[in-house]
């Protein structure tokens, strides 16, 4: 066997304080309410955060590795239950066996101290489709997990019907047509610069596959729907299976790589079909939405940084940003489908506050919408960061508000949670039998720094600055990744 694996783990923040692993699996009744939780609050918040179980044994390996470990806040008649499980990986799996990490780096097999079948952490995102909860991590297909018990039924393949060695943390739900809209990236395996896009029934059965080809084997982390059409933004940050085979990393930032848009009509395309567009040198973060014009031109609302985001991977003179200079905005883009291929018009900054982890009220997703929620960070808010720097870790990006924005009047809305306290990705919740958008609650996990625990703060979206319940937890969570409501109403 490779390395040793050590016993505990290193000293690093990422591994430190707040981001110490919390490795919980269980359930609390009846958490502590501060507040109320309005009586049309009826479903489930599932979220999931890297949380590696065993200390790895390849130095310095990023959040973003960790093992998926899944929590559900489960909300009725004004009561929370929480329950957490491990999602069982064949990594998860395999290690606890042998109590000791087995798995190396992010991303790249000819690293392992044994060989895997799937590599999956499915530490990003969970997903409520047809009956199940898809764990998701962008470099394999999903694991399914029972929505009630959080038990993993096990590597999901669509009934053999997925073509793709992977599939993104990120599809996304038709509202209308209950559509799951989906794709892989280096779908034929590690350095491939193909693309695989499929869309599945409501009912599982798959309804189209293209595969495509990009221009460069970069990161698709997040794409966007519409009606019609759909884009995948490349971020330049590139994978080289030579570099892998010796031990590398998997992606390298690359300076001269624009800013790629491919384009394809979402039915009927043909490979042949896709455009790429591009824009300068910039790292695309998370979708907002999109959706198409009267003139047929494409709204694409999403974070944008001229700066390598991803600063833990730098460029192949070991170059990368500053953390505290990394600013990501709201940007908009209009992409003209029927344009040749070619730069983009110049986008417009939408909000210029330093943002991430949007949500919308995803009855609108790939249609005309106003609102957005997402995280904002705004060092003139109050937060004492001579108080939590000490304990907060890091390898995480922080953000202490919650904001609003609402595209049609211009104006954003801020929730402040306190000065010791940071937030994670927000979940919007519709408001029982309401069907105007953004009438609802917004609910998110906050990071409370003086006691060292988490607690789910709930705002009423129609008097957003304040929280209408705080929900606290006897124990901390880690930095998550993505999350979902799952309603019972
Ligand atoms: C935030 C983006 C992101 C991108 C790639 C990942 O593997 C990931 O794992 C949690 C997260
Ligand atoms: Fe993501």
């Amino acid at each position: 066997m490779a390395s040793p694996a050590p016993r505990h783990f290193p000293d690093r923040p990422q591994f430190s304080d707040f981001m110490k692993p919390c490795r919980f699996e269980g359930e609390v009744q009846n958490l502590e309410v501060h507040g109320d939780i309005p009586s049309d609050i009826n479903g489930t918040f599932y979220r999931v955060m890297p949380d590696p179980q065993l200390p790895p044994f390849i130095d310095n390996d990023p959040w973003l590795n960790g093992d998926g470990n899944v929590s559900a806040f489960r909300i009725k008649n004004g009561s929370v239950t929480f329950q957490q499980k491990y999602v069982r990986t064949e990594k998860f799996v395999r290690e606890r066996e042998a109590s000791r990490a087995l798995i190396g780096k992010y991303r790249n097999k000819f690293t392992d101290a044994v060989e895997f079948a799937v590599r999956s952490t499915a530490n990003t995102n969970i997903v409520s489709f047809n009956g199940q909860l898809l764990a998701l991590k962008e470099d394999s297909p999903p694991y399914a997990m029972d929505p009630e018990t959080l038990e993993t039924k096990g590597l999901y393949t669509f009934d053999g019907q997925l073509p793709s060695v992977t599939f993104t943390a990120h599809p996304k739900t038709d509202p209308v047509t209950g559509e799951l809209i989906c794709f892989g990236y280096e779908a034929k395996g590690d350095g491939s610069p193909d693309i695989c896009y499929y869309t599945i029934g409501p009912d599982g059965n798959f309804t189209q596959t293209v595969w495509l080809v990009s221009p460069v084997c970069g990161m698709i982390h997040d794409f966007a729907v519409t009606e019609n059409w759909v884009l995948f933004p490349v971020i330049p940050h590139l994978s080289d299976l030579e570099r892998l085979k010796q031990g590398g990393e998997h992606w390298q930032w690359s300076p001269k790589t624009p800013f790629y848009i491919g384009v394809i009509p979402r039915y009927g395309a043909k490979s042949s079909d896709i455009k790429w567009f591009t824009y300068k040198n910039s790292f695309p973060g998370h979708t907002v939405n999109a959706y198409e014009q009267d003139d047929g031109k494409i709204v694409f609302d999403l974070g944008l940084s001229d700066k390598n985001v991803f600063y833990w991977w730098p460029d192949a003179q070991g170059n990368s940003p500053e953390p505290s200079k990394i600013h990501t905005q709201i940007t908009r883009f209009t992409v003209d489908p029927n344009a040749e291929e070619g730069s983009l018009p110049e986008p417009e900054v939408l909000h210029d506050g330093n943002s991430e982890f949007y949500r919308i009220d995803d009855r609108f997703s790939g249609r005309k919408y106003s609102h957005s929620y997402f995280d904002l960070m705004d060092p003139r808010l109050g937060t004492d960061f001579t108080a939590i720097g000490p304990v907060m870790g890091g390898g995480y990006p922080p953000y202490n508000s919650l904001a609003h924005y609402d595209e049609s009047t211009g104006k954003t809305e801020v929730y402040f949670p306190g000065r010791t306290h940071l937030v994670q990705e927000p979940v919007f919740i519709p408001r029982a039998g309401s069907t105007e958008e953004g009438d609802g609650y917004l609910m998110a996990l906050v990071n409370n720094y003086r006691t060292l625990s988490s607690e789910l703060h709930l705002l009423d979206c129609r008097d957003f600055t304040k929280a209408r319940a705080t929900i606290l937890l006897p124990l901390r969570l880690r930095a998550g990744l993505h999350g979902n409501w799952v309603d019972n109403n």
